[in-house]
């Protein structure tokens, strides 16, 4: 059945604390019938599509498609401020993040999924990258870029996926790459070199953001190819878009399996982020003394955190 979103309604009343981004050939997620689909403005523009809100067993899901319903913001265009923070009001604290990735090892095999816990930073600083910027300067941690939480709980899911081999990966290296052209062959070699294990060019500044919103963030990477590095074919966008339409139907039974954990515990301190909570706000608060503070850039600030500047 497909679902025509201008008819849905635009208010959802409760909060959802639970949101999946969708990456390359997953702009949708198969199997589930949204409520509504809202249309928020954030400080940053309008998210990159609709916020679909779906139901899992009766609780509220946020789905959201990264590079928009039909795939029209390049990697460098995603909106990724106004995603997250349009998230983040909802009422989110928990993101699962799907990137189709390219392999830079040889056991991560086209279809296998990788639940990476690094992230190397290769994007050329033409992506608005923080919310912490025009006259409030903010500093949060990011030695360990994903939640080690919710990456336990996909781990637990691997036995949900089907096929011959198929594989889950439990940790692994991101190289996040500027794009929207893939590596050269001596790029990818070199990346290799520095212990990347996918590429992709999407986890950052998405990540990033993700941090400074105090969401507990784990991206979940589909393999669709072995970038150029390997002896096989090089890298093209058939060739990701042949190898997800092929493991949509893993991805599927992931993404159920996930939200089936999660669903579980929505009121969990893991689901609402607890471990995060107050750690961008101490990274804010003391940095920029008021005299120095511009009033706009604290309006964007209460936005992510309301009542911040009355604490
Ligand atoms: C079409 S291949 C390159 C494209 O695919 C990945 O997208 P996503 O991470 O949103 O699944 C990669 O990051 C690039 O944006
Ligand atoms: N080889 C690759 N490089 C960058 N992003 C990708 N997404 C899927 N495959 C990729």
């Amino acid at each position: 059945m497909t679902v025509d979103i201008l008819s849905l309604p635009t208010v959802f009343d409760r909060p959802v604390h639970i949101a999946v981004i969708g990456g390359t050939g997953l702009s949708s997620l198969p199997g589930y019938h949204p409520v509504a689909a809202l249309t928020p403005t954030t400080p940053w523009g309008a998210p990159s599509s609709p916020i679909l809100i779906l139901e899992h067993g009766g609780v509220p899901v946020a789905f959201l498609a990264r590079h928009g319903l039909h795939h029209q913001f390049a990697p460098h265009e995603v909106p990724a401020r106004a995603n997250i923070a349009a998230l983040r009001a909802l009422g989110v604290r928990t993101v699962i993040a799907f990137s189709a990735v390219g392999s830079l090892q040889e056991e991560i095999r086209p279809m296998d999924f990788v639940v990476p816990d690094q992230v190397i930073d290769r994007t050329k600083g033409v992506r608005p990258f923080t919310f912490f910027e025009g006259g409030v300067v903010g500093h949060v941690g990011f030695a360990d870029p994903f939640d080690a939480g919710l990456a336990a709980v996909v781990q637990r899911c691997a036995a949900s996926m089907r096929g011959d081999g198929v594989r889950l990966h439990s940790k692994g290296t991101i190289i996040c790459m500027e794009g929207p052209q893939f590596s050269t062959r001596a790029e990818s070699h070199m990346y290799r070199s520095w212990g990347g294990s996918v590429i992709n060019m999407s986890a950052l500044p998405e990540a990033k953001l993700a941090r400074e919103a105090e969401l507990a963030y784990q991206m979940i990477c589909m393999a669709t190819d072995y970038d150029c590095w390997h002896s096989t074919e090089d890298v093209d966008v058939a060739m990701v878009m042949k190898y997800m339409a092929a493991n949509s139907e893993n991805a599927k039974h992931l993404v159920g399996a996930v939200l089936d954990e999660l669903c579980k515990q929505e009121n969990s301190e893991l689901v609402l982020a607890k471990h995060w909570a107050g750690s961008a706000q101490g990274a804010v608060k003391f940095m920029t003394k008021p005299e120095g503070r511009d009033p706009e850039a604290m309006k964007r600030v209460e936005y992510l955190f309301p009542g911040f500047w009355d604490q």
